[in-house]
């Protein structure tokens, strides 16, 4: 199985970290490298450019792709399904222009001229509306456009804002948002190899925001110690040989870390480790 992988920019080592720690570990050297071997002989990585993985799974040149859902948007593949929200690479796709211009809404944007990357998207969005403008394709740099006189918007990618704002244009509206998704060619989608690699990803994510806790707790306080665990299933109980107390292991939210802890530790727990999880297989 092929997957296509993001082969620079920023979204190139937040996916092969995800891969890695999802136990698809690269076996031979990448740099410059078109595809990698990793330690599963079934599965190969091709290294393709973000805005490029949709058409790659949609030809079936790869069964699997990481790639922006914004990019999968622009690229109109119809054979194309997605899987799963790799939850990085979050941004906003918006409409934005001159803080000076005071564009209030983007019907007054009717008849002028628009400068994006994402022309597909950009046209969808605009028709959908019923406002007519004109669109210029561009490859980057897109916010300069309306300071030279190209465009009197743009829509881009925007997510801490800062580029906006370094150049004066305010956002008017909001086209998509988007993150990083796991695609499938839609023939291949239930396979089981395919399944394999969208539960080992899944299972990464599930563990990111959970964490393991560890304790002693007397015998008796068992009870009440069950109460305060939301745990998976309920907590795994030990006995401890020749002791009147037991151990307890529980996964928790990362969230109710604080307080599960001052509520365990009020009831009697002693010893309390917590650590993070590598992969949670729900
Ligand atoms: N500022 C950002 N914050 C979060 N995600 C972003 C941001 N900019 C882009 N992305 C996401 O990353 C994807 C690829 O953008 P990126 O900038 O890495 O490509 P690129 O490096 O410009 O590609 P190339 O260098 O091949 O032209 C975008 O389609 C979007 O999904
Ligand atoms: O809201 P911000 O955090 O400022 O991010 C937005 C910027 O990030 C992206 O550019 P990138 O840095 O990828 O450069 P590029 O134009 O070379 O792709 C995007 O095209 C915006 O310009
Ligand atoms: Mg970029």
């Amino acid at each position: 199985m092929r997957i296509a992988v993001p082969n620079k920019g920023r979204l190139h080592d937040p996916a092969i970290d995800l891969l890695d720690r999802a136990g698809i570990h690269i076996t031979d050297g990448m740099d410059r490298q078109l595809y990698a071997n990793t330690v599963d002989p079934e599965i190969t990585l091709l290294f393709a450019r973000a805005a490029d993985i949709p058409e790659y799974v949609n030809d079936g040149a790869a069964e699997v792709g990481i790639t922006g859902y914004d990019q999968y948007r622009e690229a109109g593949v119809d054979d194309v399904v997605e899987l799963l929200d790799l939850e990085f690479g979050t941004c906003r796709l918006v409409v934005a222009a001159p803080e000076e211009d005071d564009i209030a809404s983007v019907q007054a944007l009717s008849g002028s001229t628009i400068a994006t990357e994402f022309p597909r998207v950009t046209r969808e969005y605009f028709d959908e509306q019923g406002i007519d403008v004109d669109i210029v394709e561009v490859t980057g740099a897109t916010e300069l456009t309306p300071h030279v006189e190209m465009a009197d918007a743009i829509v881009d990618i925007t997510s801490t804002g800062t580029t906006l704002a370094v150049n004066r244009l305010e956002v008017i509206d909001e086209v998509l948002s988007s993150s990083v998704r796991l695609f499938a060619h839609e023939d291949v989608a239930d396979d089981p190899a395919v399944s394999d690699v969208s539960m080992a990803l899944e299972s990464v994510l599930a563990a990111e925001d959970r964490r393991y806790l560890m304790m002693n707790v007397p015998e008796g306080d068992l009870d009440a110690i069950q109460d305060v665990i939301p745990g998976l299933g309920g907590p795994t109980v030990m006995d401890i040989d020749g002791e009147d107390r037991v151990a307890v292991h529980a996964v928790v939210d990362e969230g109710d870390v604080f307080t599960t802890i001052n509520e365990l530790k009020r009831i009697g727990a002693s010893d309390i480790l917590v650590t993070e999880i590598e992969r949670l297989v729900e």
